[in-house]
């Protein structure tokens, strides 16, 4: 592998791809105070996308200096390039820092301060707390730490309009409620993984068929949690037919994989994941801007700041 690829190894490239897609979604779906339609600038669309990339990037790089004893004891984690020794602590530390630094500088300069603080505090939420402190104590680790990885949609948000709308946080919401089922599913099919690491992660603490019910209970809850942009006259019945759809679906994958046909199984339900919310946001996209005014509840949200 080249020093290239080694570096973009680090960055989780295809985590931070989706957590931009839903950061450049949120941009697209941000309203102003009387609850118009807001386009991004050239410049808040570019630079937003750009400082929350790469404060991502650089969240995902500090993951990997913090978590090298792990994953060299992991099987889908010992191939990276600090467990295998190809890169020094030190280089990672560097690089992770340099993306934080311009993030951070791009976003206080060329966007706007309520993005940056946001930003920095999901940056500090994954790369410290949920990695240096939860990950380590609490099966209930990726529950809270999981609101670092909701964040996007609100920070792609602000950096539209510099304010905090309550519609942007039924977008964290549902990638907060999301991420459970997201991640226990993966941690069902890598439970030897995590064991022998030491990792309390919900299968290993509390087995399997524990943790088949909490991501019973939380695909329930999420099912139930993308109904809110519609309840709230955020979005309208197209957005609403794709949440029922997706949603029927996680329900299907979250039952069947009480009785799974076999080992894999719980593989695909998360692969199902990634699909389900990367086309939740397509939905948001496409119903917002194809149907609007929305006619539904007239209820009046005034941004929280
Ligand atoms: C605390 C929260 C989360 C945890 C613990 C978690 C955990 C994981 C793990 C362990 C993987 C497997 C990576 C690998 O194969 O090496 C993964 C993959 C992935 N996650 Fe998450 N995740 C979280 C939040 C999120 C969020 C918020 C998003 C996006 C909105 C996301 C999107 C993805 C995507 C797209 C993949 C597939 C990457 C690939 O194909 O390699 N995750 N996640
Ligand atoms: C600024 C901002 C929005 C920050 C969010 C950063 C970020 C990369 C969130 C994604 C969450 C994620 C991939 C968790 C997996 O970590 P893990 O350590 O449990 O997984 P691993 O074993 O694959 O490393």
């Amino acid at each position: 592998m080249n020093t290239f690829r080694q570096y973009l190894e680090l960055t989780k490239p295809r985590v931070v791809a989706m957590l931009v897609f839903c950061a450049v979604i949120g941009m697209f779906l941000a309203v102003d105070s009387d609850g118009q339609r807001v386009l991004p600038t050239w410049h808040s669309g570019i630079f937003g996308a750009l400082g929350i990339w790469l404060a991502s990037a650089s969240a995902a790089a500090f993951n990997h200096l913090i978590d090298q004893r792990i994953d060299k004891l992991m099987a889908r984690t010992s191939h990276r390039p600090l467990a295998t020794g190809q890169l020094t602590s030190m280089q990672v530390f560097v690089f992770a820092m340099t993306l934080g630094i311009v993030s951070m500088l791009i976003l206080v300069f060329l966007v706007n301060m309520l993005t940056a603080v946001l930003t920095f505090f999901s940056l500090i939420g994954y790369a410290v707390v949920y990695t240096a402190y939860l990950k380590r104590a609490t099966p209930q680790n990726i529950v809270i730490g999981g609101l670092a990885g909701a964040a996007p949609p609100v920070l792609g948000w602000t950096a539209v309009t510099d304010s905090l709308h309550p519609y942007a946080l039924q977008l964290l919401l549902i990638i907060f409620v999301w991420t459970p089922p997201h991640f226990w599913a993966l941690a069902i099919f890598r439970v030897d993984d995590y064991s022998r690491a030491q990792v309390p992660m919900l299968p290993v603490t509390h087995g399997v068929k524990f943790t088949r019910w909490h991501i019973f209970f939380y695909t329930v809850l999420l099912f139930l949690v993308t109904l809110l942009p519609y309840l709230t006259g955020m979005n309208g019945l197209i957005y609403l037919f794709g949440a029922v759809v997706l949603g029927a679906g996680f329900l299907w994958y979250a039952v069947k994989l009480f009785n799974p046909p076999d080992d894999y199984f719980p593989m695909k339900m998360f692969n199902y994941s990634i699909i389900y919310l990367m086309v939740l946001f397509a939905f948001l996209l496409a119903d917002h801007w194809l149907v609007q005014p929305p006619v539904h509840l007239p209820v009046r949200f005034d941004p929280i700041v």
